[in-house]
């Protein structure tokens, strides 16, 4: 048996990044990307001592209390409400996220959506491809102005900051809601203005979501909240499936009671509400907001140097760059090697 620490790859990604892996671990890569059910995750998990994982591998506390030599987990992306945090430090299971490499990449894809849902980009292309152009008419497919409107940010982290960095080109008021206010030398590079969070959504005339999952941000866009949005508002979620109430925003869609949304990201994803599908006002795309090559190259190097630096090992051992849980080195028993 090999006495070097086992890893444990859920989804076969950039075969040259991985192999920055095999000088420390015996390495096995997934050769297929699938969805990983709860019992194969437990499967994979329970003889490994790290893991790098994805947004879709749901980590949750039976599979983590079946992972004795479970040391180290590097999630691929930012967002971990995928990971049982609370688990994996009481078991001593160090985790890791990837922030900063995605964040401008993902604000760019963020005014792909506010741009293509506002002014109406891919309705008018599949009306079109529909065969419907028949007659050129004046009111054929009126929008709503980006340019000199006002912009919502709820969520001013990283990429908030980084969306409402991008608002000056298109000459825009910007709002933001955090739980805290940012420091005003932030809020004055980024030309925004704190506001309640009621505020937020009774003045916006294009509102970003981009805050993280949690049991306090399950649905904190529904029915009140797109009841108080501007009539005619658009609405874009690149944070998390779960934090919009997809059936009333389907509601508030069907209505006309909002114009249009820009979704990346849903409550049951891959499947994605019928209803939601349905709709005409309504831009959907599969969860690819930091699918830039670059960016995604990048996610999985720094998940690589989590894992190595997590796991004792390089040039860096024991100081991964972006630990979440970092007091779970405290809960370490025997299952530390
Ligand atoms: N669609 C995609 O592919 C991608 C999605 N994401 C999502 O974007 C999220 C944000 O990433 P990033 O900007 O790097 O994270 P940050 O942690 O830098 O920013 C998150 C912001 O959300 C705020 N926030 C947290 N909770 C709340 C709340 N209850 N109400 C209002 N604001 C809140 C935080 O401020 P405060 O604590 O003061 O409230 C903070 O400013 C990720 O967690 C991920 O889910 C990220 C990348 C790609
Ligand atoms: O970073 C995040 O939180 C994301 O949602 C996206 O960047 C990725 O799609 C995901 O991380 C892939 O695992």
């Amino acid at each position: 048996m090999s006495a070097r620490p086992r890893v444990w790859v859920t989804q076969p990604v950039f075969g040259d990044v991985l192999a920055r892996l095999d000088p420390y671990f015996d390495v096995r890569v997934e050769p297929t990307v699938a969805p990983r059910g709860a019992g194969e995750l437990r499967e994979g998990l329970r003889d490994v001592d790290g893991a790098l994982v994805f947004i879709p591998d749901r980590i949750d506390a039976a599979a983590i209390a079946q992972a004795s030599r479970l040391r180290a987990i590097a999630n691929v992306g930012v967002g971990y409400n995928n990971l049982d945090i609370a688990a994996l430090t009481a078991a001593g299971v160090l985790a890791t996220n990837t922030p900063d490499v995605l964040t401008e990449t993902t604000a760019d894809f963020a005014w792909a959506l506010l741009l293509a849902t506002a002014r109406r980009v891919t309705e008018a292309e599949r009306w079109l491809r529909e065969g419907q152009w028949t007659t050129w008419s004046f009111e054929l497919m009126l929008g709503r102005d980006i340019h000199a409107s006002t912009l919502g940010i709820l969520g001013m982290g990283r990429i908030g900051r980084a969306i409402a960095r991008r608002a000056r080109g298109f000459g825009m008021r910007v709002l933001y809601h955090n739980r805290s206010r940012l420091p005003p030398e932030v809020e004055r590079e980024c030309a925004a203005t704190f506001v309640a969070r009621n505020e937020l959504f009774a003045h916006s005339d294009h509102l970003v979501l981009v805050l993280p999952y949690s049991p306090q941000t399950h649905h904190a866009v529904g029915a009140a909240e797109l009841g108080r949005m501007k009539p005619g508002a658009t609405l874009v979620n690149i944070a998390r499936g779960g934090i919009v109430d997809d059936a009333a925003l389907a509601d508030a869609l069907a209505a006309g009671r909002i114009a249009a949304a820009g979704l990346d990201v849903y409550e049951n994803e891959p499947a994605v509400h019928p209803r939601l599908l349905a709709l005409r006002n309504v831009v959907l795309t599969p969860h690819i907001a930091s699918a830039s090559e670059a960016t995604r190259r990048a996610m999985v190097a720094l998940a690589v140097d989590n894992l190595v630096a997590a796991l004792g090992a390089g040039p860096h051992a024991g100081r991964p760059p972006n630990p979440i849980n970092a007091d779970a080195l405290l809960a370490r028993g025997p299952r530390s090697a």
